[in-house]
C-alpha cells in the first residue's frame, strides 16, 4: 500500500467512529471512501450495528452490498443523519471541489439532504484557493458541444472527460466536462454563473456544505470542526 493510501485508510477508519447504531448514513464515492466503507463493513459485522447506507454511486452501492451493509436509495429514507465523502480540493474557507470520480451530482443531492457532512481527505487535498484541480461539470449529452463552445467563450478552458476515446458517462448517463480554471477567485460567483447555464446538470463546487473535515497526516488523522 502506498503512503497516501495508508493515510486514506486511517481517515476512513477515523470517520466510522462517527457512525452510531441506528443511523442512516450517506456513503460517498472514491478511493478514500472505499477504505471507509471497508471499515464500516467490519464495524457493522463486529458490533452487529443496525445502520442503513445511502450510496452516492452504483460502485459504492455494490461495495456496501458486498460487505453486507444494508442500503436504501435516497427516496426510500426520510432523512440522513450523516454523510461521509471524499473531496478533490478544499480551500482555507472549507469550500470544496468534488467530482473527480464523476459522482458529484448524486453526492451533492445526498449531501444537501444530510444533517451533517464529513469529508475525509489526505493532506494533499488542502489548498489556499480552489482551482488547481479541474472543476467537474455533469452535463446533458444533448447539445453538449454547443454548451462546450459557450464555456470556451467564457474562458473556462473546458475539456470533455474521455477514456479510450469514449465519453465518460455518469450513473445518470450524462457526460463530464472538466474546467481547467487554475484558480477560482470567487467560488460563490462562479457557482451562480454555472447554475444559470442551461445544459449543466450540476457543478462540483460544494459550498458551505461540510461540517467536519478529517485530514490524513503523517502523525495521525486530524479532525477539523468547520461548522456546527
Ligand atoms: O468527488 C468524488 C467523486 O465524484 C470523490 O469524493 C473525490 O474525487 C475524492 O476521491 P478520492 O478519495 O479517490 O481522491
Amino acid at each position: 500500500m502506498t503512503n497516501q493510501d495508508a493515510l486514506k485508510q486511517l481517515v476512513g477508519q477515523e470517520a466510522v467512529k462517527f457512525i452510531k447504531d441506528g443511523m442512516i448514513v450517506g456513503l460517498g464515492t472514491g478511493s478514500t471512501v472505499k477504505f471507509m466503507v471497508d471499515a464500516l463493513g467490519k464495524k457493522v459485522a463486529d458490533q452487529h450495528l443496525s445502520i442503513v447506507g445511502v450510496p452516492t454511486s452504483k460502485r459504492t452501492k455494490e461495495q456496501a452490498n458486498h460487505l453486507d451493509i444494508p442500503t436504501k436509495d435516497l427516496d426510500e429514507v426520510d432523512h440522513i443523519d450523516l454523510t461521509i465523502d471524499g473531496a478533490d480540493q478544499i480551500d482555507k474557507n472549507f469550500q470544496g471541489i468534488k467530482g473527480g470520480g464523476g459522482a458529484h451530482l448524486w453526492e451533492k443531492i445526498v449531501a444537501i439532504n444530510s444533517t451533517k457532512n464529513i469529508w475525509i481527505v489526505d493532506q494533499s487535498k488542502l489548498a489556499d484557493q480552489l482551482g488547481s484541480f479541474p472543476l467537474p461539470l455533469e452535463v446533458i449529452p444533448y447539445g453538449s458541444h454547443q454548451l462546450f463552445q459557450r464555456l470556451v467563450a467564457r474562458g473556462f478552458n473546458p475539456v470533455f472527460r474521455m477514456i479510450n476515446n469514449q465519453y465518460v458517462t455518469t450513473d445518470s448517463n450524462n457526460y463530464i466536462i472538466d474546467l481547467h480554471l487554475h484558480q477560482i477567485k470567487d467560488p460563490q460567483n462562479l457557482a451562480l454563473t454555472l447554475d444559470q447555464m442551461t445544459g449543466i446538470v450540476e457543478h462540483g463546487l460544494f459550498l458551505n456544505i461540510v461540517n467536519t473535515v478529517i485530514v490524513g497526516q503523517e502523525n495521525g488523522p486530524k479532525v477539523l470542526q468547520v461548522r456546527p
